[in-house]
């Protein structure tokens, strides 16, 4: 067995270097600070070995004769006196309060002998009962042959408070004294005040006592959360907040919550809940009290378990709501979205593609068709006289137009085409696929088409319109961009209206 020279110096150097100098000069220079004798580290160290029998803690007891005379009256106390003798030897004593029981006489007597008095301490010293039980009670389930060593390390999990309490004395009452606040808002307040957490001074005491490293370990990482491998450690772990629920003033909402966090474990199915409660309940009311603690509210565990499980369901069913709305916002949000950005790829006035996103469309399909060495055409259109139109009949009449000529040009082109408007009276179609002839030929079309309907009424006379129409096809002219095609269809165009307007030209021919 390993004594407390055994424990490792850097350890408690590392430990000492993360508290706050201020912290750890105060904590050195208390006098008062908890302490645990040899004995009482070596009862620690036993737990550490899985086949540590009870007469090996009743051989280490033995060697305190304080201790031993606190064990053999706590097992003589009318909770163990079910043997018609009592105990004569301290094995008898642990043999008839169990390890458990024998573990926590230990600890608080040398920790909180006559020491029960402030609030702070009372509710302190019952999370660390609780939450050892709890702890001990879950490891026999998930890691039983560690069981002794989790229960020591739930119930040593919060010394470093004892220690702070020790220390500043003055301020104990106001940052323990409320009974109710929650295990992480008191973390939180001791790093406002001291710089680190409960966690970490307990890690440094159990160093400076030269306990083993594990349990050392165990206690500075208590406060992190659920996610590990280690069952032992997630033992430890879920004992506090178990406690925390179990002493709460609301043990149902705050037992759900505990419920709502192990049900994100992959082993949430161990969890033996009931039985855990169940014990609690028949273990707690008896130790608290050969203890000297004063008792909590009782606790029904099957009710309480009844009414977390509603609770924790009628969470699930609020959030499942409150998902279904979020879901429903994000859906009609990525509608606005998608019609926003259809919005901003169309002409308003036209309903075809605007400058913006033909220019985009072009520049991806040229290049596509450069890489698939396929082709493509543009057709650039260019409406005749159109001041002239607006002059005489107005600016809306002009808008009428455009707005019919643009729905003519949408009948005219097919699936994979894309028709916009490029500028004020020029619009622009791109047909994939299509050499020279197929885009004159459907240039022609829109020509012919423009013959045959009028694009509005004015005083209830038809109103027709002529346009000026430059093809050009990417295998005709070794275009280097899409800039340089639009352009050739464009000169194509300006052809067509210095030679009179109203017709088609193709570039190159
Ligand atoms: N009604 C209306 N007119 C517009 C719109 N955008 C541009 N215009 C007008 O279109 C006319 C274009 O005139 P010009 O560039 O001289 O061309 P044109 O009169 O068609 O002459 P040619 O192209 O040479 O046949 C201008 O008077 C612009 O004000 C619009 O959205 N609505």
């Amino acid at each position: 067995m390993t004594g407390p020279t055994a424990v490792s110096e850097t350890l408690y150097t590392s430990l000492a270097n993360q508290l706050p100098s201020f912290l750890s000069n105060a904590l050195l220079q208390c006098k008062r600070l908890p302490s645990l004798p040899a004995v009482a580290l070596n009862v620690l160290e036993i737990t550490r070995t899985s086949d540590a029998t009870l007469s090996d803690y009743a051989r280490a007891i033995e060697h305190d004769p304080a201790l031993t005379a606190r064990v053999m009256s706590v097992a003589n106390s009318v909770h163990y006196l079910r043997a018609a003798q009592p105990p004569h030897t301290c094995f008898e004593a642990t043999q008839r309060m169990g390890l458990d029981v024998t573990l926590a006489t230990v600890l608080s007597f040398c920790l909180f002998e006559n020491d029960h008095s402030a609030r702070g301490r009372q509710h302190f010293w019952r999370r660390a009962i609780t939450s050892a039980v709890a702890a001990s009670y879950l490891a026999q389930q998930l890691c039983p042959h560690q069981a002794g060593s989790v229960f020591t390390a739930a119930l040593l999990q919060d010394i470093g408070i004892l220690a702070l309490q020790t220390a500043y004395p003055n301020d104990a009452e106001r940052l323990y004294g409320t009974e109710q606040a929650s295990h992480g808002h008191t973390q939180q307040v001791e790093k406002r005040y001291f710089g680190c957490d409960h966690a970490l001074i307990g890690a440094w005491l159990l160093a400076k006592w030269g306990a083993h490293d594990d349990l050392i370990r165990a206690i500075q990482r208590s406060h992190e959360g659920l996610e590990t491998d280690n069952p032992s450690v997630l033992c430890l772990r879920v004992s506090g907040a178990l406690a925390d629920a179990w002493l709460s003033a609301d043990p149902a909402q705050a037992l759900a919550g505990v419920m709502r966090q192990l049900r994100t474990l992959a082993t949430a199915d161990e969890w033996a809940l009931a039985g855990l409660l169940a014990h609690l309940e028949y273990t707690l009311p008896p130790l608290m009290e050969t203890l000297g603690l004063s008792q909590p509210v009782s606790i029904d565990s099957v009710r309480l378990l009844q009414e977390a499980q509603q609770l924790l369901y009628e969470h699930t069913l609020s959030l499942s709501a409150r998902l279904d709305a979020q879901q429903k916002a994000r859906d009609a949000l990525l509608d606005d979205y998608a019609q926003l950005e259809q919005r901003s790829r169309i002409d308003p006035l036209t309903q075809l593609a605007n400058r913006a996103w033909l220019e985009e469309q072009l520049r991806e399909r040229f290049h596509l068709c450069l890489s698939t060495k396929r082709t493509m055409s543009v057709v650039f259109i260019d409406l005749d006289h159109f001041k002239v139109l607006n002059d005489r009949f107005g600016h809306q009449a002009g808008d009428e137009v455009l707005a019919r000529f643009g729905k003519m040009l949408a009948s005219l082109v097919r699936v994979g085409d894309l028709a916009g408007r490029y500028g004020g009276e020029e619009f622009l179609v791109i047909l994939p696929d299509e050499n020279a002839e197929g885009a004159k030929r459907f240039a022609e079309r829109i020509t012919r088409r423009l013959q045959e309907r009028p694009m509005a009424r004015i005083e209830q006379e038809p109103l027709y319109v002529s346009v000026s129409i430059g093809v050009a096809c990417l295998t005709d002219g070794g275009f280097g961009n899409e800039r340089e095609l639009i352009d050739a269809a464009d000169q194509s165009m300006y052809f067509i209206k210095r030679s009179g307007r109203g017709g088609v030209s193709v570039y190159g021919q």
